[in-house]
């Protein structure tokens, strides 16, 4: 039971064998199967005919534009002919041989996925179909003749380019499927190419235009030449076809090799060999017996020019530039241009005339010379460019004006570089030339793609024809633009080891069958004819009539009466106006497409972007955060080190100072800085920077703190003996009422101690106040940050010492004038106490006699004793050797200031 289901890409069927049957369709690019899109480009159903649009009815009629073998139905559309080449022995025997290729009848062809395939990985996923089914205008078998394919695809073809029209056929498929032997031939296997070269000049026989004066320019004009450029041609044709002959008969001899020029390819023997094998054209005798001139217009002259050029890696080269010996390494590119009407053309391609078959072939060998060939690992001798052989026909009128009754038609042949895998490719250079040739074959797909689409939705959504994103389309776009025909050959080999890219091959080629030719330039009267015979508003009915009945699309323009030529120049002009607000609508779609895609792949991009920064910013935070934590951890555990350092060396100096210290004997200097106190520094290894810094500061600290302890202690013995004397001088006091002549003495003596309690308090603020520097001191020290403060503290703590040192003396000359006094009161109250009879020797109870007031300390009791000593604690004087008084030092005085004393007696001594 066939169970048939329609998609939007194909139609699944049942066949016999109850396999399901992936029939290809029309369908757009990426349709879908059971909700999976497959990867399919775009395809067709053989069982679909195409529906020609009411346009097209109307634009042409049935047998206008009829072609080969009468195939009804399909005459408008565009022929795709399929060749499968045989496989050879060395194939068979690597087990190429799968059944994967199997030809159902003359248009119908069926693929099996061999098991090893890309499709039956898929197909067992369930994402593709195993089997493919795909028709052709006609497919030939491997056992095809060369003579029996011209026949039924070219043969067709010469002659319509000899009646005036435009023919291109190219060849399609994957590496090594037969396409240069389909054009070109092999040996006495004459391709394509050289049956029509022969065909052409054997119906030209008699016809050929014999000067050289008119040459095909730009896309498809005439240009009249001059003497001079007449015989420089002549000189260029006859130098290639020289150069030609000689090279031949150099390669008969067998050994030469060349350069290509590019890339590095190099040309070698064995292809020349296999041209040397076609060097003649073999037909059958009878093959064109029966193609003779008849169709041909009468009194219309013939001239035959050819071109060669090749598409290689994008740039256009022409293939008979120079004869090849003549040819610099590298070869020059040619650009593609544009006419005044927008017809591509390839510029300063070099057109050369011949007269023969013989001499076109040989044109065609001397480019193929300069051809773009490689070995790779599928073909030993692969074509690595699209090659395009052009012939065109110049048809002069002789009689009438030269330019104005030239037509130009074409033949172009195009042997397109076969679609291969850029991952089977070792080298690089291949590689590249393999991207260039999907790249190109990719575009060329798209083209056609767009072509249908547009032929099928006309004119509801039209898409671009992508003709411009690639030289090879470009060149070819005027057979796809009504301005010729298009013929397609599609060659596969039935290997199962490429089964996918022939796959691939056939699905391309398969839209390429839905394609319907626009209307040829033939086909010009025709078109004007179907204008008038649309329904006119001011129409004249009797003319219509006239007109159908008419078959004028084969007669000239000039059949049309002015009157009728006049409404059909109106109704072109509206159909112009009509065409042209359809191309603004589509511009302004297009646009409108552009600008939101264009848009949003902006905002896509900003939003992407802003992403990337703020991931970025927030890493770059992260990132220093992590480092400032870092450092911070660093600063403090250093400083941490450092404060313990510190303290270490101040309790280490504090207990030295208490060892060494107090006893204040010449001690000897402390070290300020012993290795242990150094943060652990070891012997033999140098102090760290700041250690040596310390160092420094640390000496002048621990000096300024030996220093303040011992002015503290002094202070402090001081204050005992103040506080030992005032209660002595209190009593005292009380005890008598001293004489009216002591009592200045004693205010004099009160009034110093009370200044001597003053600057006691004074002096003890201002050690407060040094203390406060050695901190500040300290704390600068600590934090190692400015030396010059901890210097500038220092100083105010010499500044401070020195002040309070000029306070000590004050206090001792105070102390000094106190004890006078109190001599003198106590000598007073001797006196007082004493009866007149008592001399003074026998004061001795008291111990103020004049031994006394002369300082004898011996005889004073022993509770006395300090409260003198204690004044002169370590100042005692000592007479040296000549008897002059001399003042005893130790080693932590401090020198003071260079005051003179207050008194003038009293001098303080200066170390
Ligand atoms: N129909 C055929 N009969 C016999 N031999 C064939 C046929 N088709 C191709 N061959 C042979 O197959 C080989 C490959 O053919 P060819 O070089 O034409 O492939 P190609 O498609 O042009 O490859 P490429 O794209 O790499 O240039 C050649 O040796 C050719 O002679």
């Amino acid at each position: 039971m066939a169970l048939s289901m329609a998609s939007p890409c194909g139609v699944l069927s049942n066949e016999e064998d109850g396999m399901a049957v992936f029939e290809s369709t029309a369908a757009d690019v990426g349709g879908r199967l059971n909700g999976v899109t497959l990867p399919e480009l775009s395809i067709i159903s053989p069982g679909l005919e195409h529906r020609p649009s009411m346009r097209e009815k109307t634009l042409v009629k049935p047998g206008v534009a009829r072609q080969g073998n009468g195939d009804e139905g399909s005459t408008d559309r565009v022929r795709v002919f399929l060749r499968i080449r045989p496989l050879t022995e060395g194939e068979k025997e690597r087990g190429e041989e799968q059944g994967c290729v199997c030809v159902q009848n003359e248009e119908s062809l069926m693929l099996k996925a061999p098991k090893d395939s890309q499709n039956m990985k898929c197909a067992e996923r369930g994402v593709a179909q195993s089997v493919h089914r795909f028709s052709f205008s006609r497919i030939f078998g491997p056992e095809t003749t060369q003579q029996d394919f011209y026949e039924s695809t070219m043969k067709e073809m010469v002659r319509d380019v000899l009646r005036g029209e435009s023919r291109l056929l190219y060849t399609y498929g994957v590496t090594n499927s037969g396409k240069t032997y389909t054009v070109q031939g092999v040996g006495r296997e004459a391709g394509l190419l050289p049956r029509a070269l022969v065909s052409v000049f054997r119906k030209l026989q008699g016809r050929l235009y014999g000067a050289m004066d008119l040459k095909p320019v730009l896309y498809q004009e005439v240009r009249q030449l001059d003497a001079g450029e007449v015989r420089a041609e002549e000189i260029r044709r006859d130098s290639l076809l020289k150069e030609e002959g000689g090279m031949t008969s150099r390669m008969r001899d067998g050994t030469s090799t060349w350069d290509s020029g590019i890339g590095g390819l190099s040309i070698t023997s064995h292809i020349a060999t296999q041209l040397e094998d076609s060097d003649s054209v073999f037909l059958e005798p009878d093959s064109l017996s029966h193609s003779g001139g008849e169709d041909l217009e009468e009194g219309v002259q013939f001239s035959v020019w050819v071109a060669f050029y090749e598409i290689y890696n994008e740039f256009l080269y022409d293939l008979l530039e120079a004869p090849p010996s003549m040819q610099p390494k590298k070869r020059a590119t040619l650009r593609l241009s544009d006419d005044k009407q927008g017809n591509p053309y390839v510029k300063d391609l070099t057109w050369v005339q011949v007269r023969s078959a013989e001499e076109a072939w040989r044109v065609l060998r001397a480019g193929r010379r300069n051809q773009s060939f490689a070995s790779t690992h599928l073909n030993h001798n692969s074509s690595r460019s699209h090659s395009i052989f052009s012939t065109r026909i110049l048809h002069v009128h002789p009689e009438a004006d030269q330019g104005q009754a030239t037509r130009v038609s074409e033949l172009s042949v195009c042997d397109l570089a076969g679609s291969e895998r850029c991952k089977d490719q070792r080298n690089g250079e291949r590689m590249k030339e393999a991207n260039n040739i999907n790249t190109s074959l990719h575009t060329l797909g798209r083209c056609i793609a767009a072509l249908r689409h547009n032929q099928n939705n006309k004119p509801r959504a039209p898409q671009v024809v992508p003709f411009r994103d690639c030289k090879l389309t470009r060149v070819l776009q005027g057979f796809f633009c009504g301005r010729g025909r298009s013929s397609m050959v599609v060659n596969i080999n039935p290997c199962a080891s490429t089964y996918d890219e022939t796959l691939q091959a056939l699905k391309f080629s398969a839209i390429a069958t839905q394609l319907v030719h626009g209307p040829s330039t033939k086909t010009r009267v025709a078109y004007i004819l179907s204008l008038l015979r649309e329904p006119q508003p001011h129409s004249n009915d009797s003319t219509l009539e006239e007109d159908e009945d008419s078959d004028g699309e084969e007669g000239d323009i000039t059949m049309f009466d002015s009157d009728a030529l006049l409404r059909a120049i109106e109704v072109l002009k509206r159909e112009v106006q009509r065409q042209r607000e359809e191309k603004e609508v589509l511009e302004a779609n297009i646009r409108e497409q552009v600008f939101s895609e264009m848009m949003e792949v902006i905002s896509g991009m900003e939003k992407d972007f802003s992403q990337t920064l703020e991931t970025e910013r927030a890493l770059l935070e992260e990132r220093f955060e992590d480092k400032i934590n870092n450092l911070q951890k660093s600063l403090k555990r250093y400083y941490n080190q450092e404060i313990e350092e510190r303290d270490e060396q101040i309790v280490a100096l504090t207990a030295a100072m208490e060892k060494r210290g107090v006893a204040l004997a010449e001690p000897a200097p402390l070290p300020l800085f012993p290795p242990m106190a150094l943060g652990g520094v070891s012997e033999g290894l140098a102090p760290r920077r700041s250690q040596r810094l310390a160092s420094t500061t640390t000496g002048e600290l621990s000096r300024v703190r030996a220093e303040l302890d011992q002015c503290r202690a002094e202070l402090l013995e001081k204050k005992q003996v103040l506080s030992f004397c005032l209660p002595e001088l209190r009593c005292i006091q009380g005890q008598r009422t001293p004489p009216e002549a002591s009592d200045a003495l004693t205010n004099t003596a009160n009034r110093k101690l009370v200044e001597g309690q003053k600057n006691l308090r004074r002096l003890r603020l201002d050690l407060q106040k040094l203390g406060l520097n050695l901190q500040t001191g300290e704390r600068a020290c600590c934090r190692n940050t400015d030396g010059e403060r901890l210097r500038h503290a220092l100083a105010a703590a010499d500044g401070t010492l020195a002040k309070q040192d000029q306070t000590l003396v004050e206090l001792q000359n105070g102390l000094l004038l106190v004890k006078a006094d109190l001599r003198r009161k106590a000598e007073c109250l001797a006196q007082m106490q004493m009866p007149p009879s008592a001399t003074p020797g026998s004061c001795k109870k008291r111990g103020c006699g004049a031994g006394a007031a002369a300082g004898n300390t011996d005889n004073q009791p022993p509770e006395k004793r300090p409260f003198f000593r204690s004044f002169f604690p370590q100042r005692t004087p000592s007479r040296n050797k000549q008897g002059r008084r001399e003042d005893q030092t130790t080693l932590y005085s401090r020198t003071p200031p260079s005051s003179p004393c207050p008194s003038g007696r009293y001098r303080v001594t200066k170390c």
